[in-house]
């Protein structure tokens, strides 16, 4: 007999939605499956909030369906394992991340990169096997397969863990699949946000010199005191970046919205490489003759797979590299978000949803 839809989701979850193309957030009751053979259950005790999270609330990248629960940036205990589970056991801290699903059997599961599986399952806004919705961390709960969870060290204070689970290793993955990791090289960073400010750290952690290129001068001090760059460039003074032109082997570009390619391209040596991480809702222009001249290269990366999540969690840990973040009230989601698009954030918001998230 075929069960109803509560039969299989039983486990009551409270969260907050996006219920239009305004964004805002409210209170949502839902469903999720009951813990499966291969699936962790954890109490959801905090989540990062993403910049992509904006995007897709907001449908800045025409995908979004409402109801929609936000969050990707998920640590939580473990409060139930499935009878298959070997990864994890009640009471472990654990993390979750964009993903929470893929084939297993394609090229890319094959090489560890799940992230590029053409059937990946997005922890949110997305449709899972069982035709239901994925709703994302900005809830009490979650129910996840355990190759999707990673273990979070013992050493990172679980609040500033949770951005690297997207953040983190956003900007992790490409510096190492682009040889942008040598001690030594010079790298560039633009957009000193969530992602932004993470890469410096990991930039320093690998013995790089690094420069920040921002619109304005006001994160100069931060970002040389605290973070530790070498460089502030400001993007809008010309002579700045005049001055710094052909100094960078590579550039982590994190910037949220449409801007020109070609000042950035001329900060790279020859060969450098330029790499997009930021997902900016509109094409970008691109300058082909600056490409051409100094053979420069132009990559992009997407997360990173569920292998190379896990490594960067762990080296994050040996390296005391966390997120710098601002604990928020979940009632407090909507004036973040206004907040996130201002770029008024150092460096990212992170939900206490363990203490904050009172159901209704
Ligand atoms: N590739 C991926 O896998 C991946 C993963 C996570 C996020 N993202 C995307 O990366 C981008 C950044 O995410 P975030 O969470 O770090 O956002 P954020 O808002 O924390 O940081 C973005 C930074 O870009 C700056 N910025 C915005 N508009 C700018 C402009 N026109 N010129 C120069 N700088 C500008 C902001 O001041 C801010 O410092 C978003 O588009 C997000 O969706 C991509
Ligand atoms: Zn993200
Ligand atoms: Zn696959």
């Amino acid at each position: 007999m075929m069960k109803s839809p509560d039969e299989e989701h039983p486990q009551k979850v409270f969260g907050w939605a996006a219920r239009d193309t305004s964004g805002v957030l409210s209170p949502f009751n839902f469903s999720r499956r009951v813990n499966g053979d291969n699936d962790i259950t954890l109490d959801v005790l905090y989540c990062g909030i993403c910049h992509s999270d904006l995007h897709s609330i907001k449908n800045e990248w025409n995908n979004a369906v409402y109801p929609m629960v936000p969050g990707h940036e998920i640590v939580g205990i473990v409060t139930e394992v499935g009878s298959n589970v070997t990864k994890f056991k009640v009471g472990d801290k654990v993390g979750v991340g964009c993903m929470v699903g893929s084939c297993h059997s394609c090229d890319s599961c094959a090489q560890d990169l799940e992230n590029y599986c053409s059937k990946i399952m997005l922890t949110y806004n997305f449709e899972y096997y069982d035709g239901t919705r994925t709703y994302g961390g900005y809830s009490n709960k979650f129910v996840v397969n355990e190759h999707f969870g990673v273990n979070v060290p013992d050493n990172i204070p679980l609040d500033a863990a949770a951005p690297l689970l997207c953040a983190g290793i956003t900007v992790y993955s490409p510096m190492k699949y682009f040889g942008l990791s040598k001690p030594g090289m010079h790298l560039g960073v633009v957009g000193l946000g969530g992602l932004g400010h993470v890469a410096v750290k990991f930039a320093k952690a690998f013995g790089m010199k690094v420069t920040v290129i921002s619109t304005s001068i006001r994160k100069k001090e931060e970002a040389i005191d605290r973070l530790g760059a070498d460089v502030f460039l400001v993007s809008r003074d010309p002579d700045q970046m005049q001055a710094a032109m052909g100094t960078l082997d590579g550039i982590i570009n994190t910037v949220s919205a449409p801007h020109p390619l070609l000042p950035l391209i001329c900060l790279l040596k020859n060969d450098g490489k330029l790499i997009m991480v930021g997902a900016p809702d509109k094409p970008l222009e691109l300058p082909v003759f600056s490409l051409l001249i100094g053979r420069k290269v132009i990559g992009a990366s997407c997360i990173g797979g569920m292998k190379e999540t896990q490594e960067m969690l762990n080296f994050a840990a040996k390296h005391n590299i966390t997120a710098d973040i601002e604990v928020i009230p979940m009632d407090y989601v909507n004036t973040a978000m206004e907040r996130l698009a201002k770029g008024d954030v150092r460096y990212r918001f992170v939900i206490d949803v363990g203490n904050t998230l009172k159901s209704s």
